[in-house]
């Protein structure tokens, strides 16, 4: 349904024509030959540190930026060959909702849904028919008369998703849409959007750079660091087994399973006289439920005292997280690292720290 390939956006500070052919010092490399195909009816989420070009990612999939090279084609049709009058037709079959909502504070919340109907020409019963059950869908079919001011945070983002859904689109773009939105309302909103995914078909595409957003809704996520998408993976496998350092920098802040201040500061990166591993191990599947670390003594000889642990349920898969140090010799501690990762556990050796008992 959208289809992104080799996209790169430049942005240049200088419009000159021979700034443009590359001499441009200031000129910002916003995306780097961006891939990403999502399917009809999916949920599929590209999360990045701030400045990674999540924003004009999905701005070049309707257009909104023009990407300086490669192709953006939605629902068979290339965005990036078509007119101004094709392309404003095209944008009705692509709806947005952003960050910060966008409502236009001087109409009603009918009068914002109407709009985009109004722009398309169309007559007030049709808009009429069109609006209330929009209302009705996104709960506010109450508040039609009050103006945004009036609104919380989260009933002016149900009007943005209605006012987005107006001209039926396929296709639903999500900048940013719960950042300003606190935790409860988030969940609401996540909530709705997933309905009208099921409900409508709709094929959903969102940014944001909270992994609890790609958890509760998205059925797949791309990872974007630097202009370039680094990581496209199932959101049960990236949350399993991310393939990058800042997959798994996300993950683990997410999951807040950081090693104790104190014992940072201990840490060491090679291992020296007396000193033993610290390692943070995940494990996924069969490995949650198995026995593992009481084998480890009996199999390898070694003792492991756990520092921090955690299990968490993503999308019907079971992960499971531990800091912990391993006790004994290092040939012991070898061999317990080996035996894991042969039961499918990641071992990541965060660093040695000094024991004297
Ligand atoms: N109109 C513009 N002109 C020049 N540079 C821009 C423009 N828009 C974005 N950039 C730059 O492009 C890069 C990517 O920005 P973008 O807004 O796409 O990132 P983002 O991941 O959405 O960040 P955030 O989460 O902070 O919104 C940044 O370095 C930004 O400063």
């Amino acid at each position: 349904m959208i289809e992104l390939s080799n996209v790169s956006k430049t942005y240049f500070s200088n419009t000159s024509v021979g700034k443009r052919k590359g001499n441009d010092k200031n000129a910002v490399h916003a995306l780097k030959n961006a891939s990403l195909s999502v399917p009809k009816g999916a949920i599929h989420g590209v999360i990045g540190l701030s400045g990674a070009g999540k924003s004009t990612l999905i701005r070049c999939v309707n257009l909104l930026e023009r990407p300086t090279s490669g192709s953006v084609t939605v629902d068979g049709q290339e965005m990036t060959r078509l007119s101004n009058a094709e392309l404003n037709r095209a944008r009705h079959r692509i709806g947005m909702i952003f960050q910060h909502f966008n409502l236009l504070t001087t109409r009603t919340v009918f009068d914002n849904v109407a709009l985009p109907l109004e722009l398309m020409g169309q007559k007030r019963h049709a808009v009429l028919e069109r609006v209330i059950p929009l209302l009705e869908m996104v709960g506010l079919a109450d508040k039609a008369d009050q103006y945004p001011a009036q609104l919380s945070g989260g009933q002016k983002q149900r009007v943005a998703i209605a006012r987005a859904l107006a001209s039926k689109p396929q296709v639903l773009l999500c900048d940013e849409a719960t950042s300003a939105l606190d935790p409860q309302t988030t969940s609401s909103i996540l909530e709705l959007l997933r309905d009208i995914n099921r409900q409508l078909g709709i094929t959903i595409l969102l940014i944001t750079h909270e992994m609890e957003v790609v958890k509760s809704i998205c059925h797949r996520v791309s990872l974007i660091s630097d202009g370039k998408l680094v990581e496209d993976a199932e959101v049960g496998d990236f949350f399993t087994a991310p393939r990058t350092q800042l997959g798994r920098e996300f993950l683990n802040d997410f999951l807040q399973l950081t090693p104790p201040k104190e014992l940072i500061e201990r840490l060491m990166d090679a291992p020296g006289h007396n000193t033993h591993p610290v390692v943070r191990l995940t494990f996924s599947g069969d490995a949650v439920s198995t026995p593992l670390i009481s084998r480890l003594a009996r199999e390898c000889g070694v003792d492991v005292s756990i520092l921090q642990a955690k299990v968490e349920s993503i999308q019907e898969r079971t992960l499971g997280l531990m800091i912990a140090e391993l006790l004994g010799t290092a040939a012991q501690t070898q061999q317990a690292m080996a035996y894991l990762e042969s039961h499918q556990l990641q071992v990541e050796v965060l660093g040695y720290v000094q024991r004297n008992d």
